[in-house]
Order: C-alpha cells, then structure tokens, then sequence
C-alpha cells in the first residue's frame, strides 16, 4: 500500500521551478533515498510533503488524505514527521522537555504515555544520558541524534531526513545508519532521505530517487541509478565522489 503519492506536483520561484509536475508514490515500510545536484529541489520536494511549502499545482496525498492545503502541525498528526538540514531544537529547553514537546504535540500523548514515549525515543536514539542537558550545550552529533528523536517522538509513518549525515565523521554515520535501520524494523515506518554522504544512502535504501531541474531522472536500485547516465551527468563535478563512495560500499 502507498503510504504517499505525489500526483504532479509544479513549483516555481520566479524562473526556476523546484517540482515539474513531480509524481512519486512511496510504500509502506520502504526506504527511499533521494539524491541530486545543489538546487535540485530536494529540499522543497520534503516541504511540499510536510506541509511548509505549497505546489503551485498538484496534489499530496499521505495514508489516504489529500494533504496538499493542510498545515505543518496537522500533517504531523497524521503521522509525517521530519528533520531539518539545519537541526531546530528549542535551545533553551533540555533535551527531555524538546521530546517530550513532540510526543506531546506530534504523536498526541498526554500525561504518563509522553513522559513514557519522550524516555523511549531517547533511549532509542542513545540520548538517555543527556536528557538533562540544554540543548543549546550539544555538539553536532548530538543535535542530529536529537533531531531523529524530536522526528520519532512524533511517531510518525513516513520520516522525511534531510542530511542527518551531513558533517559527521564515518563512525558517527556508522551510527546513524543503525539507529535508523533500527528504528525502521522496529515501527515499519517508510523513509525518505535526503542525503549527500552517499555511503549512508546505499547502506539503508533500497530505492534511490535523483531530482534534477524538478523532475526525477532515476529511480530504482541505488546502485543501478547511481551507474546511470543520466544522474552521472548531472553530477559532474561530484562524479568522482560517488563513484568513490560505490567503491568504498563494494
Ligand atoms: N523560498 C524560496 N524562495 C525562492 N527561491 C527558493 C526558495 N526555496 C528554494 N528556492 C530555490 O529553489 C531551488 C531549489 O532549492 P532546494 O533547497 O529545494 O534545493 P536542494 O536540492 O535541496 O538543494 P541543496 O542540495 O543545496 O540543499 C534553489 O535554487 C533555491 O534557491
């Protein structure tokens, strides 16, 4: 069952359009990764499904709503939860209350049960020991970890991670990806990752999507779409890195 359809979806800046009448259906429990040149829209792609961001035309439907007019927090109660490229913690509460305000006001739990779920979550994402902590006071690992908790905490079925690997060293990736492929076993949520650290990609994903110019130009196996034409093109510059990460996965 499609846990997401995007049915043709268009958006445009000015001149330069982010989806071009974009269509993508994502089932449950899949991991898809998404990858694409600087600008390719991937970005606003996770907006148009979380609901900051509005298609110029088109439609989203997730779990059987037509979500497309909703707003963030509605789209969040139906079960969308995401993270951002640049981690939005509320700096100046501790690393339990930033949980516990998204079991709370994502996954609707009041009382005992979003004491119970915010623990869980931090448990889970190996932050139980700095639940304390200001968030303001975490490094980078930290505040990504903490970025997946706020998302989990929400209990969501689809997670939308947007460079969550970004700027970490290959160990801490290491990490990532097991708390990820974890916690996808263990709620068979559907994921969808935004991700220029390759390695962490093809290590999770079994379906990898490439934007370019608003419109997908591969989709398939990560390996297969990674060797096509087409998405080598687009990458150019950066050819070499993913070849280099395909060799490293190999
Ligand atoms: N709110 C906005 N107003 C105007 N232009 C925007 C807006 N949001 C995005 N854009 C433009 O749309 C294009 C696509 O941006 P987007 O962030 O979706 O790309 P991306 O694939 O995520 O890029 P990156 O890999 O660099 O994060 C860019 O040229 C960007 O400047």
């Amino acid at each position: 069952m499609n846990v997401l359809e995007l049915d043709r979806i268009t958006k445009r800046f000015g001149r330069v359009t982010v989806a071009d009448e974009l269509t993508l259906s994502v089932r449950q429990g899949d991991a898809v990764g998404v990858v694409g040149p600087n600008g390719a829209g991937k970005t606003s792609l996770f907006g148009m499904i979380s609901g900051d961001l509005r298609p110029d035309a088109g439609e989203v439907r997730f779990d059987g709503h037509r979500v497309t007019l909703l707003d963030p927090s509605v789209r969040c109660r139906l079960g969308i939860g995401r993270t951002y490229q640049v981690p939005r913690p509320f700096l100046g509460l501790s690393v339990f209350e930033n949980t516990l305000v998204a079991a709370q006001q994502g996954a609707r739990t009041r009382g005992r049960a979003s004491y119970a779920l915010a623990a869980r979550v931090l448990g889970e994402t190996g932050l139980a020991d700095l639940a304390g902590r200001p968030a303001a006071q975490l490094g980078l690992l930290q505040r990504k970890r903490l970025e997946l908790a706020r998302a989990l905490a929400t209990r969501p079925k689809l997670l939308l991670l947007d460079e969550v690997a970004g700027g970490l060293t290959d160990p801490e990736v290491t990490e990532l990806v097991a708390l990820i492929t974890a916690a996808r076993e263990r709620e068979g949520l559907a994921v969808l990752w935004i991700e220029h650290v390759v390695r962490a990609l093809t290590a999770t994903v079994d379906r990898l999507i490439c934007l370019a110019g608003g419109r997908i130009i591969g989709d398939g196996g990560p390996l297969e779409v990674l060797a096509s034409p087409a998405v080598k093109e687009v990458f150019l510059g950066t050819a070499d890195a993913l070849t280099e990460a395909e060799d490293r996965d190999a």
